[in-house]
């Protein structure tokens, strides 16, 4: 989807002009920021005042052009410890203000250079502010960004961008996801193994989960169930994502044969939406989404409020204030989003089965969120624990 002309100077880039175009014909102009030439995407804005470097390679961005809403990006740099995967994930990036002299400690290049270096089209000196405001209201849409000194005529531009994919529909996690399983080793003590299908996995969540004692085995999107049990799993893991979950057929029945056989599972962000499917409710894309680290949830199992990090434009179509029957025994919604009341985590209350839109690995973000990896584990050793004890009774 982009076009770009590397290896000129960030400076060079950053004279050059450059104009931001929504589907509905409303028009930004900056300056180039990054890589020079044209992009697509869904425009969305992300509220976090920090962790840009982990928004840019959160997967689950693939194909949005990302508006911050801080205004002064860049000023830390960029380091090679930050990254929640190998690549840029976004489609285009729109900032106000660019740092011009980045400085941190573990800096090693300006933002602008690593998004010309890894051809990410981006624009600057927006007027973030409006632009926000707009797609508040207006809703999430498609854009496109158009840098360089020969720009196409607004009609050509205007229809360029309508031509773009639209995000509702599209299926989009085998294209981020690994093509290979891989093993991320428990630091210390291994206690359990986890089988984690990768739907667009961040770096930090298999982290979270390794430093509690979990061998985890990340599989590709496509991972069959035999490939889930093949591992011998104590649990089963489903990651977050990009693209619409309404198209995510095959997660979801993979997800019904684990419900099936009452592992325990865990979902976060994708993976909620998919839990959502499985259980039988519906999906729904959100206005213009929940996006940042600053977002506070209420657990509803405990009524404590913790702050949270998201990055979601659907939700899940589940009753707030009933408990519903589904496959899969008595299911309820164990989290609300305080802003808007949208759907944040779901549980099953018959067997060991839970899962959050949000993100506890915090990545960027606070950490209030991190004790529901503890809650997987506890839903691990307590399967254990009941699976031992009825082979003894058995034995008896
Ligand atoms: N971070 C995620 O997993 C996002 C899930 C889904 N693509 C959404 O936008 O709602």
């Amino acid at each position: 989807m982009t076009t770009s002309t590397r290896g000129s100077s960030s400076q060079r880039n950053q004279a050059l002009p450059a104009v931001l175009v929504l589907e509905d014909g409303r028009t930004f102009s900056g300056r180039a920021y990054g890589a020079v030439g044209e992009t697509f995407g869904e425009a969305v804005f992300s509220t976090g005042m920090t962790g840009y470097q982990e928004t840019l390679t959160d997967p689950s961005y693939h194909r949005q052009v990302v508006v911050m809403t801080a205004p002064h990006i860049g000023n830390t740099g960029v380091n090679d410890e930050d990254p929640e995967s190998q690549r840029i994930w976004v489609a285009g990036y729109v900032v106000r203000d660019p740092a011009r002299i980045p400085s941190n400690w573990r800096s090693v290049r300006s933002l602008d250079e690593e998004l010309t270096a890894q051809g990410v089209v981006g624009i600057s000196g927006v007027d973030t502010r409006a632009l926000t405001r707009h797609l508040r209201e207006r809703g999430a849409m498609r854009v496109g960004i158009f840098s360089g000194d020969a720009l196409p005529d607004a009609g050509t531009m205007l229809a360029k961008v309508r031509q773009a994919p639209e995000m509702k529909g599209s299926d989009l996690s085998a294209q981020v996801a690994t093509k290979e399983a891989y093993v991320v080793p428990a630091i210390g003590e291994k206690k359990f193994t986890v089988a984690a299908v990768d739907l667009g996995i961040k770096g930090m969540t298999p982290h979270r989960m390794a430093e509690r004692g979990i061998e985890v085995h990340v599989l590709p999107a496509t991972a069959t169930v035999e490939d889930v049990y093949a591992v011998e799993p104590d649990g089963v893991f489903f990651s977050n994502g990009p693209g619409d979950p309404a198209t995510a057929d095959h997660p979801v029945s993979v997800m019904q044969a684990v419900l099936a056989r009452k592992t325990p599972l865990f979902g976060i962000c994708f993976g909620n939406q998919i839990l959502g499917r499985a259980l039988g409710f519906g999906t729904y894309k959100l206005k213009y989404g929940h996006r940042g680290i600053n977002q506070p949830v209420q657990d509803r199992t405990t009524g404590k409020v913790e702050v949270t990090a998201h990055n979601h434009g659907f939700a899940v179509d589940a009753p707030l204030d009933k408990v519903s029957d589904t496959p899969f025994g008595r299911a309820e919604v164990s989290h609300v989003c305080l802003n808007d009341n949208v759907v944040e985590g779901l549980h099953l209350l018959d067997q060991p089965a839970f899962s959050v839109q949000y993100h506890p690995e915090a990545a960027a973000g606070p950490h209030d969120a991190a004790y529901l990896f503890d809650r997987f584990v506890e839903l691990m050793r307590d399967n254990n624990q009941h699976s031992v004890s009825q082979m003894e009774g058995q034995r008896a």
